[in-house]
């Protein structure tokens, strides 16, 4: 059955993953971004429900799951809709019944959720932050986040404010190496009306701004010296004068500080107050530029192409499986802010709904890989170039073994010896 219902809604324009096993299904759900997952019941190493269950305790953002029971489950998928499911069919069922039911899921998950969403990626790097972030939130005063520019350093502070109990107040965002040095006091401090010519009334600085709140200083390595021992000044007095005022107005937020800088060497060299390193460092997180966490590039390419839809209504874009593949071996220098406009780009730029080498890099990856794509490209044809593709890498994957090769892929050793003949692929030891 699963192959035809693989067939089946490959058809009506779903992109699909077929796991033969309830483990299979677990790694590709802690792997991928799924907009709904349609589930039997019995699965050949395990129950579906209490697969189910087990991933709701353990991922965040799972997808809506739609079981399919047969006569003598559905009290099981009664139990699992009141724990959580989203919806079951019993077999037999109609098709169509079915389609319109997962697609009603999937639209349905894709409104709710994605931008609120917590996760911050696939790869153990980013998962440990992600999993480290609520208990940080709810314990540390400071927080220090480094890595390359665009790289999510400010998204991974926008998800501590989220988290960070008790923080009732805003986020108040500010890049210090945008704020000219003359101005940099009276923005954080804030000034009464007449502190200076042109103040013409009062204005709450950002520090004040950031009451109860999390203030998120960018470029923490750009603010001049004298401001870091006034900055101090207010972190341990947790009070401030604004410019031209006398009352102590109180100022207690969270400081959440980014830099692309060695903050250390920059201590060492004299450019950093070391207390303030002190006061800033306590817990540091570190986010690895993207080309340190390959698995999290395909992740973004479909996380941001579903973006992309969602946000226009009615399209349904998606990633050629070949054009994915060149993705993964691009370095992105400008990290998650690059690879965010290159989808974007290519979604705009498009003119179906299959997006090709050719809205990213504008060229085709014929060449490179040595198949057919074109706007003349039959459905067969591009199924067939993906499966040839898949087919090969699994085989090079394991060393051209057919045996192991075909253990891999769910499917005898005859039936991977047939396909390769159909696809022209040379099996190890074939002349
Ligand atoms: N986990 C994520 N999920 C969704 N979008 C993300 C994620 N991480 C980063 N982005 C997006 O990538 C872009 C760059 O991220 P961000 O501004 O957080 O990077 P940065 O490290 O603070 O960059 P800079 O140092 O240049 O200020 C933003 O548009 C942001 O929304």
């Amino acid at each position: 059955m699963g192959e035809s219902l693989v067939q089946l809604f490959r058809l009506e324009g779903f992109a699909v993953d077929w796991c033969r096993t309830a483990a299979a299904g677990a790694e590709a759900l802690a792997a991928h971004r799924y907009s709904a997952v349609v589930s039997d019941i019995r699965l050949p190493d395990r129950n579906g429900g209490d697969l189910f269950l087990d991933l709701k305790e353990t991922l965040t953002g799972l997808p809506p799951f739609l079981f399919m029971t047969a006569f003598g489950t559905i009290d099981r998928a009664v139990e699992l809709l009141k724990a959580g499911a989203a919806d079951y069919v019993t077999k037999p069922f109609d098709v169509d019944v079915l389609v319109q039911k997962v697609r009603g899921l999937a639209e349905g998950y894709g409104a709710v959720s994605d931008i609120g969403d917590q996760s911050l990626g696939v790869s153990p790097a980013m998962k440990r932050i992600a999993e480290s972030i609520p208990r940080l939130a709810r314990h540390a005063a400071a927080l220090l986040i480094t890595g390359e520019s665009g790289a999510g350093k400010e998204h991974v502070a926008k998800l501590f404010h989220h988290h960070a109990i008790g923080a009732t107040g805003e986020f108040v965002a500010v890049n210090c190496a945008s704020i000219p040095e003359s101005l940099m006091e009276s923005e954080l401090f804030g000034y009464e009306r007449g502190a200076f010519t042109g103040a013409v009334k009062a204005k709450r600085g950002l520090f004040e701004q950031a009451h109860q709140g999390i203030l998120f200083l960018d470029e923490i390595g750009e603010m001049p010296l004298s401001m870091q021992a006034k900055m101090l000044r207010v972190l341990q007095d947790k009070r401030l004068t604004r410019l031209g005022g006398e009352k102590a107005i109180t100022a207690d937020f969270r400081l959440v500080c980014a830099t692309h800088r060695d903050l250390r060497a920059m201590v060492d060299a004299g450019q950093f107050r070391e207390d303030l390193y002190y006061r800033i460092h306590v817990i540091h997180l570190r986010i690895p530029p993207l080309r340190e966490r390959p698995e999290d590039i395909r992740w973004f390419v479909r996380h941001f192409v579903e973006e992309f839809n969602h946000a226009h209504s009615g399209e349904r874009r998606r990633i050629d499986p070949r054009t994915e593949q060149a993705l993964l071996s691009y370095a992105w220098p400008g990290n998650v802010r690059e690879l965010k406009h290159a989808v974007e780009r290519a979604c705009i730029l498009s003119n179906g709904p299959l997006l090709g080498a050719e809205a990213f890099f504008g060229g085709s990856l014929d060449d490179e890989v040595g198949t057919s794509q074109g706007s003349s490209e039959s459905l067969a044809e591009y199924l067939m170039a993906c499966e040839r593709d898949y087919l090969s890498l699994i085989l090079e994957r394991h060393g051209g073994h057919m045996t192991h090769a075909a253990e891999a892929l769910g499917i005898t050793r005859k039936t991977l010896w047939e396909k390769l003949r159909r696809l022209g692929i040379k099996a190890r030891g074939e002349p």
